[in-house]
């Protein structure tokens, strides 16, 4: 039989490197079903400064210095100041305090927002976005453009805690409360959205014996995230007594690259953007009308993903970045 060979599917990564950042980059760099088409950067694990310097660095350190960076938001959609940087989670740096020398190359003239839009209108329906950080620059560009949300292929969320406890606080998972308020726009902007959140990445888990596997085998990718991985595990044996470390971001990725990986449902989310419960993702399965208004009322339904195939998940970053 015949196989029809599929063009790569063009993706967008929005990015705060970020340890697990790195790893998904590498991945995704490694993966013949993508085509990583640029790279957009956001605060989160480090300011949005960094979080563009390090972009840069590890395309150098991959050698693929011809995909662009564009510099994304250093404040929230409501003009924020008083950012959450999870250095405690990555290291100072954001790459396990390696202090790696600067990048020689800079980032592209356009803003992240505005290289999103471009790069939609370029390829109507065919790009994927990949958001590993907070939600700003995505929520910019649908700000900036009213046909975003329509034109954008999907954008693949990694972020919320459906039903399950955050990882900031009990409320609220560390992307969505970064920018809840832009997280809200980009859940209910009619866009085709996957949310892989915390309950699912929590069941992909790297153990200190896969990093032994990763330092022995002969990858340029996984010697490079060895040297940095030390501190991300010091933070999950400190904040988790675990002897391994969560794939979020290589989970969100692989979702977006291979979406049999994953099950979903679909309903409606909206976030918490005040109080105790700020950045509380809130799942509406739509199995009752309620007789009242509701805040979730006619909006769009979003995809919301429920398990995922954590064996072939860990198999899948293993050989691609062994293979390197
Ligand atoms: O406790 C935490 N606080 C802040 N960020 C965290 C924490 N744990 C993990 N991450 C980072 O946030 C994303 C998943 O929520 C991941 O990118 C992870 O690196």
């Amino acid at each position: 039989m015949e196989t029809t060979l599929q063009p790569p599917k063009k993706i967008i990564i929005d990015t705060d490197p970020g340890i697990d950042d790195a790893m998904a980059i590498f991945v995704a760099l490694r993966s013949p079903e993508v085509e990583v088409i640029g790279l957009t950067t956001i605060y989160g694990n480090v300011y949005t400064t960094l979080a563009t310097r390090n972009a840069l660095h590890l395309l150098e350190v991959a050698g693929r210095t011809d995909i662009p960076v564009a510099e994304g938001s250093h404040v929230t959609i409501t003009k924020g100041t008083k950012l959450r940087i999870a250095d405690f989670v990555h290291g100072a740096d954001g790459l396990g305090n390696q202090n790696f020398p600067p990048p020689e190359g800079k980032p592209i003239e356009q803003s992240a927002a505005a290289f999103l839009v471009q790069q939609a209108n370029l390829y109507p329906g065919k790009v994927t976005v990949v958001a590993l950080g907070p939600l700003t620059n995505i929520a910019l560009a649908i700000q900036l453009d009213p046909a975003f949300a329509k034109i954008i292929g999907q954008i693949v969320v990694l972020g919320g805690a459906f039903a399950v406890n955050g990882n900031v606080n009990p409320a609220a998972e560390a992307n969505i409360f970064g920018d809840p308020d832009a997280a809200d726009i980009v859940f209910t902007s009619g866009a085709d959205v996957l949310a892989v959140g915390i309950n699912v990445t929590h069941q992909v888990v790297l153990t200190d014996t896969d990093r032994d596997k990763l330092a022995q085998s002969g990858g340029k990718f996984a010697h490079y995230l060895c040297k940095i991985l030390d501190v991300y595990f010091s933070y999950h044996r400190d904040s988790y007594c675990m002897k391994g470390v969560y794939l979020h971001d290589p989970t969100a990725l692989l979702a977006a690259v291979n979406p049999s990986l994953i099950t979903y449902t679909e309903g409606i989310v909206r976030v918490q953007t005040i109080g105790i419960t700020r950045g509380l993702t809130l799942f509406y399965n739509k199995q009752k009308r309620f007789a009242e208004v509701t805040e979730w009322l006619d909006k769009p339904s979003v995809k919301v993903a429920v398990t995922v195939d954590a064996p072939s998940v860990l198999k899948l970053v293993m050989e691609r970045l062994t293979d390197s």
